[in-house]
C-alpha cells in the first residue's frame, strides 16, 4: 500500500534536511497531517537508520500497535520486521526492526540498561502535548545527554524530534537551546465544531456528562448521515453506564420511521478503556457490517494518534480522568476535571482523518473560556514524584532538583520523594541508589508498593499482600468477563459489544498472578529465590 497524499507530503524534502542538519528539531502539524506514520519513514527512506534504528514513542499502548501495524501496511512489510512495536509485556520487533514505535514508558526503561541508547540513530517523541511523566522524564535526559555535544561513545549524532499539533512551541524550543520548529501547513480534512451548550460551568463536578454524551450520540445517529461515532468518556464504569444506556435506546428505535439515512440500520457499540485486554481494544479498528453504524465509547486513549477509519463524527464530554496526588493519603488518585482546549483540539482531529467530520462539543463557550486551560496540566506537576526521582537516581543523576525540568516540580515534593524513598530503603543517607533502589525500579509498580510486595515475599506472605498491590494499581478490580457481541431478539439491528450486562467478574486473581510471576521471575533473574531471601542481609 502506497502512502496517501496527506499534507505532510509537501514538507518532505524540507523535514528531512532539517533531521540531517539539526541535533534537536520540533515539528508542528494539525491533526491527521501525517506526523507519526509518515515522518518516520521519510527519515527511513533519506538512509537517515543506517546507523541505528528511529525510535518513536507514544504516550499510549493502542495507538503505538495501530499506528506501527499501519505504517507496516503502507511499506509493505510483515509488523515486527522492519517495522515494529515495543509496549509493556508485547515486543513485537527484531534485529531488522528499522522504524520501532513504542511507549515513551519502554523507551525510559531501555535508557536504564543503555543510557546512550546506541542502538538508535533518530529518537521521535510523538504526541509530546500528552506530557506524560515518562515524555518529560525524556526531554530532560535527551537534552541533558545529547544537546550541546556528541555523546563520546556514540558512533553518531544523536537526532531528536519532538512532535505534536498543539504544542507549547516556543517553551520547548527555549528549553532545547532555541531549537528550530518546523510547522506542516494544512489539514487533510475539515472537523465542524459544535458547541452543545448542554454543560456550563456549574456542571463541573456533576455526572451529567454522561446522560448528556448518550442523547448527543442517539441523535447524532438518528440524524446525521452514515459515518462512524466516537465519543470521549471519562473510565470505565461512566462508559460501561453509557453503553448500556445506549443499548437499551438504541433497541426500541424503528429503523424505517426514525432514522434520517436509510442507509443507516444499526448500532453497534464498543467500549475501549486502558484496563481491556489488547484483543478487546482491537476490536475498535473492525469495520462494522454494511449499514451498520459504529460507536466507541472511549476514554482518553483515543484521543491522540488514532485514526479508526470511518469515524466523522466525535462526541466529547469535555471531561478526563486525570491522575492527582493526594498528600493526605500519600496515593495518586484519579479524579474528573475539565479538559484543556489542547485536548478538545486532539478529541476533535479524531474525526476527519479519512473524510470530513463534525465534533460536537457537550459543553459551551463558557466553559470552554472558563473551565478549560489552555494545556494540560503536565503529570510531573501533579503525581507523586517517586517513581521518577528512583528512575534518575538509578541513571546516576544525582542532583535531581537541579535535573533540567520543562516544568519543574516543586521543590518541597522532591523532597518528599527523597524521603520516602529513603524510608523504604531505595535511597541511602547520602541520596544513593541501594541495590534494592535498583532492584525495585525494575516493578511496574510504584517504589513503595515494589518494596512491600519484595518485603512480604522475604517474609513469606506474598499472598496476602500481592491482592493489595494489584488492586491499588488498576483503575477499577472488576471487569466484565469479554464475550461476542450481542444481537438482541427484539431488535436485530442492535449490537452490542460491551458485555454481559450485570455480570461482573472479581479479576484479582489474574493480576495477583501475574504479578507474582513477575516478581518471581525478576528474582530468578536476580538469582535470588523469595523464600530464601533475607531482607536485611540481601539488600542493606
Ligand atoms: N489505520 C489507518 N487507517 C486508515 N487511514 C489511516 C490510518 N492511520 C493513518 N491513516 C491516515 O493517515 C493520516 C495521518 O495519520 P497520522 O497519524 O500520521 O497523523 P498525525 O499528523 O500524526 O496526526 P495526530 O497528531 O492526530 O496523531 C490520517 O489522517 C489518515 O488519513
Amino acid at each position: 500500500m502506497d502512502s496517501p497524499a496527506l499534507p505532510i507530503r509537501r514538507s518532505r524534502r524540507e523535514l528531512v534536511e532539517a533531521v540531517r542538519e539539526r541535533p534537536f528539531l520540533i515539528v508542528t502539524g494539525e491533526t491527521g497531517s501525517g506526523k507519526s506514520t509518515q515522518l518516520p519513514r521519510y527519515l527511513f527512506e533519506a538512509g537517515l537508520a543506517k546507523h541505528g534504528a528511529i525510535g518513536v514513542t507514544q504516550p499510549r499502548r493502542v495507538a503505538t500497535m495501530s499506528v506501527a501495524q499501519r505504517v507496516a501496511e503502507e511499506m509493505g512489510c510483515a509488523l515486527g520486521t522492519l517495522v515494529g512495536y515495543q509496549v509493556r509485556f508485547d515486543d513485537c520487533t527484531s534485529e531488522d526492526t528499522a522504524i520501532r514505535y513504542m511507549t515513551d514508558g519502554c523507551l525510559l526503561r531501555q535508557i536504564l540498561t543503555d543510557p546512550l541508547l546506541s542502538k538508535y540513530s533518530i529518537i521521535i517523541l510523538d504526541e509530546a502535548h500528552e506530557r506524560s511523566l515518562s515524555t518529560d522524564i525524556l526531554f530532560g535526559l535527551l537534552k541533558k545527554l545529547f544537546l550541546q555535544k556528541k555523546a563520546p561513545d556514540r558512533k553518531t549524532e544523536m537526532k531528536v524530534v519532538v512532535m505534536s499539533a498543539t504544542l507549547e512551541v516556543d517553551k520547548l524550543s527555549e528549553f532545547f537551546g532555541h531549537c528550530s520548529v518546523l510547522h506542516i501547513p494544512g489539514r487533510s480534512y475539515p472537523v465542524k465544531e459544535i458547541f452543545c451548550n448542554l454543560l456550563s460551568p456549574r456542571d463541573v463536578g456533576s455526572s451529567a456528562y454522561v446522560t448528556e454524551a448518550v442523547k448527543v450520540t442517539l441523535d447524532v445517529h438518528l440524524n446525521e448521515p452514515e459515518g462512524d461515532i466516537l465519543v470521549f468518556l471519562t473510565g470505565q464504569i461512566e462508559i460501561e453506564k453509557a453503553c448500556d444506556l445506549l443499548f437499551k435506546k438504541a433497541e426500541s428505535i424503528d429503523y424505517r420511521y426514525e432514522v434520517h439515512d436509510q442507509a443507516v440500520e444499526g448500532l453497534l457499540i464498543l467500549p475501549l478503556y486502558g484496563s481491556m485486554s489488547t484483543d478487546q481494544q482491537k476490536r475498535i479498528f473492525l469495520p462494522a457490517p454494511t449499514g451498520i453504524r459504529k460507536c466507541v465509547v472511549s476514554t482518553n486513549i483515543a484521543a491522540t494518534s488514532l485514526t479508526i477509519e470511518g469515524v466523522r463524527y466525535v462526541v466529547d464530554s469535555g471531561f478526563v480522568k486525570q491522575l492527582n496526588h493526594n498528600p493526605r493519603v500519600g496515593l495518586d488518585i484519579l479524579e474528573v476535571v475539565p479538559i484543556s482546549k489542547s485536548e478538545a483540539k486532539q478529541r476533535a482531529g479524531r474525526a476527519g482523518r479519512t473524510s470530513s467530520g463534525k465534533s460536537y462539543r457537550l459543553y459551551s463557550r463558557e466553559f470552554w473560556e472558563q473551565c478549560m486551560p489552555d494545556h494540560t496540566v503536565p503529570e510531573i506537576r501533579r503525581t507523586s514524584l517517586t517513581s521518577v526521582i528512583l528512575t534518575l537516581k538509578c541513571l546516576s543523576v544525582h542532583d535531581v532538583i537541579r535535573f533540567p525540568y520543562l516544568d519543574p516540580p516543586e521543590e518541597r515534593h522532591i523532597l518528599e520523594a527523597l524521603k520516602e524513598l529513603y524510608q523504604c530503603s531505595a535511597i541511602d543517607r547520602r541520596g544513593h541508589v541501594t541495590r534494592l533502589g535498583e532492584f525495585l525500579v525494575q516493578f511496574p509498580l510504584p517504589p513503595n508498593l515494589s518494596c512491600a510486595v519484595i518485603k512480604a515475599a522475604s517474609l513469606d506472605c506474598e499472598d496476602l499482600l500481592l491482592p493489595i498491590a494489584a488492586m491499588l494499581s488498576v483503575e477499577n478490580v472488576f471487569i466484565r468477563p469479554g464475550r461476542k457481541p450481542l444481537i438482541p431478539k427484539a431488535a436485530p439491528y442492535v449490537f452490542k459489544a460491551s458485555h454481559e450486562l450485570g455480570v461482573r467478574a472479581h479479576c484479582m486473581p489474574g493480576i495477583g498472578q501475574q504479578l507474582f510471576q513477575r516478581l518471581q521471575t525478576s528474582m530468578e533473574l536476580g538469582c535470588l529465590c523469595p523464600k530464601a531471601v533475607s531482607w536485611e542481609a540481601t539488600f542493606a
